[in-house]
């Protein structure tokens, strides 16, 4: 937990000298300095956070916060006074203008961050004699970022809520950078874990009773409040069951939507999905106090709705990061994503992990990719002018809370003046996604407008201090300026009319702090000095003096510049509420820019890579001609990669195998053809075109994969452990309608209990799922299956052999490979000719004497799927 370290390792002795204070409890209070005091006040109210704290030009931390920030940002932990009879305590600090980077990084580590700032200028507390103001400005949390330089632009920052109930379970989750805000119910708790690896929120809220309510659990850190079923590696919050439960949660989403009933938001009947949702705003509301962050209406959703991917396959399926080292490089969204805005490159990343399974969402994307495939300079025009809009959606979470500064707001006009130019662009267009982007509401260009007259080009990054609005906008503010600027010139021209009129040649204008301006005679010309003069202060060889209408002038200046300020800042934060009225308009229009965005992105890639638009049939088909896997084939560059067709799922037409035993040696592509089947499947669900020739395929219900797994030493199960739950969740869960990707099953056992179990495992698929299936292994016992079972076949992958080598020819061929290399690869890798020649003894007889081996020679009756299983040992 970040609540502060039980140990205090700085409060030792080295020798005689006490080392300074790391633990504010154990000392007396009121013996602190004043700013030390209200620095613990402020702690205390957030003990479960780290307290950054402006002092003069630093963020200055303090005690057990010292300790820990020192720690996780390697700073310098050094000490500084903190009362007389206390002694130095603690300290370690950040420069103002490193603020985010600093926080930004302590919140990534699963930190919440307070920050409390100085609220006034500290010349005045300073003239008062008092401690200069501060107060809590922010409360920084994973999953309530809103920040631009927080972020990441290319991805949602989900803050999600649990509401557990038994086998039943809630949630909701939300960006609040963007707006989005979603709540679903289900039952079985495996699908909540798999829903969460999904979404990768920052921060996940659980209602509690625990005494440490508020804190904030970092990834890996264990809770006896954290429900087991929960993956451990997300940031928890701990918070009060008060705001999930129902007669809190619904009226507060009725209150928050001003609606009278939540049948409207479609989950009136879902009281986990309320209560989740509920608490979850009531977390911002804590939270965000100073911002009221405009959420979108709420959606429910139901898990049915989508191909459902649990975590493995996403993460074999290498479809955001590779499973090797997890890059980028290297993954399907790498490959896919010619996204050219940050809108567009969020919802490509939820729609690939959230395929669908309607039809006429498929068809509705299909469509508008055909379209844009088929007009390639309406594409190239429609992406060039995307490549100008800016993170609407983002902005105008900002610009509704009202933390969007001038530069937001000038990026936001600039965008929704670029709108009217895509709207007529999307005019030429009919396929759903250009005719939703021809609806734009019509106030949004001349609002843009308005806002560009409004703002200077070249903006300050600061909104208080004036250089926002241009002249000519508002009369006052052109009067008020142009007082000024005649002050200023009044006031550069005032020593040389002074000279002029007093005929001495060294009289000088100059300031300094306790006076402000002045006139400057030498001693020798002190007679000669008018008679408005007024002298202030005589010095060895000079006299100075004021006059008053200098003074009043030097007032003017002040307060004018002061004035000037206030009135922009009136008149930009005016305009920003303007625009935030448009609020949910504009992100309305942002959703749809986003998906033209992704469907132009994947028609260029379908043009440019030769995809085949995907045929959608009924039934279990899988016809793919000439697949390839998107990755490996532009990892190869052009011409590199060897097609390969798929065919599966028997049907009335056609005679396809639903189950394939895949066989060839090692490096030969198995896996690789494996992913290929896999990735055709959840990208043609996701409405993209395919990597093939043509592709004739059925909506699948799940897509499962089980690819080499390895030692999970988190949770301490072996790679043997870890393949048997992975393969249990498939058996368990897949259906007919699924397509079931297997590579290497009992390989992490002894021989014949692997090759038993994948017997098992691949008959049980064949004949009581019948799921579409790819069983990918080097026992090439399995080949026997397809003797048996009228459901299944063989496939190998092939390769030549050559007197000193083998050359991979990386095509799928029919038929049971009938040798396997693993010797041959061993003699390759340069194993002894020794070892060699007596591991090709040893398999020899292996082959002759065994019984199992005999046993599935001997299993010659064809067998239908639902026939009973065969006793392949004739007993
Ligand atoms: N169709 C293909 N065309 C061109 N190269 C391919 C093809 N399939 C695979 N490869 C190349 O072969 C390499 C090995 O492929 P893969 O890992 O799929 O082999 P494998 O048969 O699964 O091996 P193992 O049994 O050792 O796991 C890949 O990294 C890829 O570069």
């Amino acid at each position: 937990m970040t609540s502060p370290p039980e140990s205090n390792p700085i409060t030792t002795e080295i020798g005689n000298k006490q080392a300074p204070h790391g633990d504010y409890r154990i000392l007396d209070r009121t013996k602190l300095t004043p700013m030390h005091q209200h620095y613990v006040e402020v702690k205390e109210k957030y003990p479960g956070a780290l307290l950054l704290y402006r002092v003069g030009d630093f963020f200055e931390c303090f005690f057990q916060d010292a300790v820990v920030i020192s720690r996780e940002l390697e700073l310098v932990l050094t000490s500084k006074e903190g009362g007389k009879d206390i002694g130095r305590v603690a300290m370690t600090g950040v420069p103002h203008h490193a603020l985010e980077r600093y926080s930004r990084l302590l919140v990534e580590k699963g930190y919440a961050v307070i920050i409390c700032d100085q609220v006034e200028d500290s010349a005045i507390a300073k003239e008062e004699k008092r401690m200069v103001e501060r107060q809590i400005t922010k409360l920084l949390t994973p999953g309530t970022l809103t920040d631009d330089g927080m972020l990441q632009a290319r991805r949602n920052n989900f803050l999600a809520a649990v509401v557990i109930a038994g086998e039943h379970w809630g949630l909701a989750y939300a960006d609040i950078s963007t707006g989005e805000f979603f709540t679903t119910q289900a039952s079985d708790l495996s699908s909540l874990s798999v829903e969460l690896l999904r979404l990768q929120p920052s921060e996940i809220l659980i209602p509690t009773n625990a005494p440490d309510l508020k804190s904030l659990l970092r990834p890996g850190e264990k809770s006896e409040h954290l429900p087991t079923c929960l993956p451990d590696s997300f940031c928890y919050s701990l918070r009060s069951q008060t705001p999930f439960l129902l007669p809190e949660a619904k009226p507060r989403l009725l209150t928050t939507f001003k609606i009278k009933s939540l049948e409207g938001l479609g989950c009136e009947h879902l009281p986990l999905a309320i209560r989740a949702a509920g608490g979850l705003l009531e977390y911002i509301e804590d939270t965000q106090k100073a911002n009221k962050i405009p959420l979108q209406p709420l959606r429910t959703y139901s898990l049915a709705d989508y191909l459902i991917l649990d975590h493995q396959t996403r993460r074999n399926l290498e479809i955001t990061q590779t499973v090797r080292d997890g890059s980028f490089y290297g993954s399907l969204l790498w490959a896919l994503d010619r996204t050219c805005t940050a809108m567009g490159g969020r919802a490509l990343r939820r729609w690939f992990m959230q395929p669908l399974l309607d039809p006429k969402g498929i068809k509705a994307r299909q469509d508008t990719i055909q379209e844009l495939s088929d007009h390639p300079s309406l594409r190239q025009d429609l992406r060039q002018l995307l490549r100008s809009i800016y993170d609407i959606e983002r902005i105008t979470g900002r610009v509704g809370s009202g933390t969007a500064n001038a530069r937001d707001l000038l990026s936001l006009s600039e965008s929704l003046v670029k709108l009217a130019d895509l709207s007529i662009l999307a005019n030429q267009g009919t396929s759903p996604f250009l005719k939703a982007l021809q609806k734009i509401p019509p106030d949004l260009e001349p609002l843009g407008k308005k806002v560009l007259s409004f703002l200077v080009e070249s903006l300050p990054l600061q909104i208080k201090e004036g250089g926002i609005i241009r002249d000519g906008v508002d009369p006052q503010l052109d009067g008020m300026r142009e007082q000024y600027q005649e002050d200023i010139q009044w006031l550069a021209n005032f020593e040389a009319t002074e000279k002029k009129r007093t005929g001495i040649t060294n009289l000088k204008v100059d300031s300094n702090k306790s006076f402000g301006y002045y006139i400057s005679l030498p001693r020798s010309k002190a007679e000669l000095a008018p008679e408005n003069y007024i002298r202030k202060q005589t010095l060895l060889n000079e006299e100075r003096y004021i006059t008053p209408e200098l003074k009043e002038r030097e007032t003017r200046i002040l307060t004018a510049k002061d004035d000037l300020n206030r009135l922009e800042y009136e008149i930009f934060t005016d305009l920003r509420s303007e625009v935030s009225e448009k609020a949910q308009e504009i992100r309305n229009i942002a959703k749809a820019v986003a998906a033209i965005d992704v469907l132009s992105g994947l028609a260029e890639i379908a043009v440019y890579q030769g995809y085949c638009r995907p045929e959608f049939v009924e039934g279990r088909l899988i016809d793919v001609k000439n697949g390839r896997h998107p990755v490996v084939e532009q990892s190869l560059g052009a011409g590199f990669f060897v097609p390969n067709s798929t065919t599966l799922g028997n049907s009335l037409e056609e005679n396809y195998p639903d189950l394939v035993i895949l066989t060839g040696p090692n490096a030969s592509g198995k896996s690789c053809y494996l992913r290929q089947v896999g990735l055709i499947q959840l990208m043609a669900q996701t409405g993209s075109y395919v990597p093939a020739t043509t592709a004739k395929l059925s909506i699948c219900d799940r897509i499962f994969t089980r690819v080499g797994a390895v030692d999970d030493l988190a949770t301490g199960q072996s790679t043997f452990m870890v393949e048997m739950n992975e393969t249990a969740n498939i058996l368990n869960h897949a259906t007919a309608r699924s397509l079931v990707l297997l590579d290497e099953i009992g390989r992490g056992t002894a021989t014949f209990d692997g090759l038993s179990i994948a017997w098992a495992v691949a008959e049980y698929l064949a004949t009581e799922i019948q799921s579409r299936t790819i069983f990918a292994t080097h026992y090439h016992e399995l080949n026997e299956l397809a003797s048996i079972l009228t459901n299944v076949a063989n496939y190998q992958v092939t390769v030549q052999e050559t007197p000193t080598q083998i050359i991979f020819l990386h095509q799928v061929r029919p038929g049971g490979a009938d040798k396997s290399y693993g010797i041959e690869a061993g003699r390759l890798a340069g194993l002894p000719s020794s070892v060699i020649t007596r591991a090709k003894q040893v398999m020899g007889q292996i082959e002759k004497h065994s019984k199992i081996a005999l046993g599935l020679r001997e299993g010659i009756q064809k067998m239908t799927p639902n026939q009973k299983q065969l006793d392949i040992f004739g007993e």
